[in-house]
């Protein structure tokens, strides 16, 4: 009979994940992911709306064929959450691939938030590897706070601005991290003169304009997951050139890509990996919508991690 699985709380999967490891995991798991050679099996998320309490269940299981990787996360996002409570919550499934039985049940929300900021961070790292002064986060929640910290640690920022609907919470992301930000009263305050813009809104109209971006500037575009749902204006999605996760789930799912009618020029993966251009002289724009994939490779370092630390020391 196989072991029961084990299960891996927030505390414990924030203690194991470390960005050192996760980075190299990831990058790894974008390139296998844009081979597109029947290694890695990835349906596009599938997402159940639940109308009547305004909020959707997202479902996003994957295998992976070199690592033996099979993992499912089961991800909740609402829009109206009591105070305190996070909008997005999720759980990872981690299964023994060679029968299928369950090995681990973990927390899927801090997952989520590391997995989605180090993912932004590479696609940084390669789209705009210089002059990386000032970052602007327009977003005050949970993901603004993984990218900050993120962010911060990889690259050497002079200066951090962030923008949210209510100055409010703004004040208080500032409050929360670690260093200094300055708040803004406006996205366009925010966002002019910035090297690298991240959204992390809820929002399903445009928050970020084209004519605000510096020519040459790099912006992560995190939120607006449905088709219907927009963070990003049209002069900017067709003016940037256009790098996604994956460009099936675009063409699914994000309103940015879909009603803007932008062509996309490349996946992170292949960027990754070499076989399409970083084209950093330009504007560039990762359209990121978050993959199974990566949440599968982060479930499985975060497994073996748990096993090394359990394992007698000799
Ligand atoms: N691409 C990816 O892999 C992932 C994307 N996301 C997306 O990232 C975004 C941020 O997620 P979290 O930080 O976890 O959410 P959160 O609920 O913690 O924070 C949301 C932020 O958006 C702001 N906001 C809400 N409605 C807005 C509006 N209409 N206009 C402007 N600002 C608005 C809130 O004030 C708050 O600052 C969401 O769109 C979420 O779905 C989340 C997880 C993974
Ligand atoms: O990748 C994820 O996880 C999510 N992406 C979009 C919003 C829900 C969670």
């Amino acid at each position: 009979m196989a072991d029961a699985p084990i299960f891996i709380g927030a505390a414990e999967v924030a203690d194991l994940l470390q960005y050192g490891a996760l980075l190299p995991v990831l990058e790894r798991a974008l390139v296998d992911f844009s081979k597109h050679d029947g290694m890695v099996v990835q349906p596009v998320r599938s997402t159940v709306p639940v109308d009547k309490h305004n909020g959707f269940l997202g479902v996003m299981p994957a295998y992976m064929t070199e690592s033996d990787t099979l993992a499912t996360k089961i991800v909740r996002f609402y829009h109206q959450t009591a105070f305190g409570t996070s909008s997005h919550q999720a759980t990872v499934l981690l299964f023994n691939p060679s029968d299928g039985s369950l090995r681990a049940i973990m927390d899927g929300t801090v997952i989520t938030e590391m997995r989605t900021a180090a993912v932004s961070a590479i696609a940084t790292k390669y789209l705009k590897p210089d002059r990386l002064e000032t970052l602007c986060i327009l977003g005050s929640g949970a993901q603004a706070i993984s990218h900050y910290n993120t962010f911060t640690q990889m690259f050497p920022f002079k200066q951090v601005r962030v923008w949210s609907r209510s100055r409010e919470s703004a004040e208080r992301f500032a409050g929360q991290v670690q260093g200094q930000v300055q708040v803004c009263t406006s996205a366009r305050e925010a966002v002019l003169g910035a090297d690298v813009v991240i959204t992390v809104t809820m929002a399903s109209e445009p928050v970020l304009f084209g004519e605000w971006v510096k020519p040459g500037a790099h912006v992560n575009a995190v939120g607006a997951c449905r088709p219907e749902w927009r963070e990003v204006d049209d002069a900017l999605m067709k003016n940037a050139v256009l790098y996604v996760d994956s460009k099936e789930a675009a063409l699914m799912e994000s309103g940015d890509v879909i009603l803007s009618g932008a062509d996309i020029f490349a996946e992170l993966g292949e960027v990754v990996k070499g076989t399409r251009p970083a084209l950093y002289e330009k504007t560039t724009l990762f359209k990121s919508l978050g993959m199974a994939v990566e949440d599968a490779a982060t479930a499985k370092l975060v497994f073996d991690c748990w096993l090394a630390k359990k394992k007698p020391k000799l």
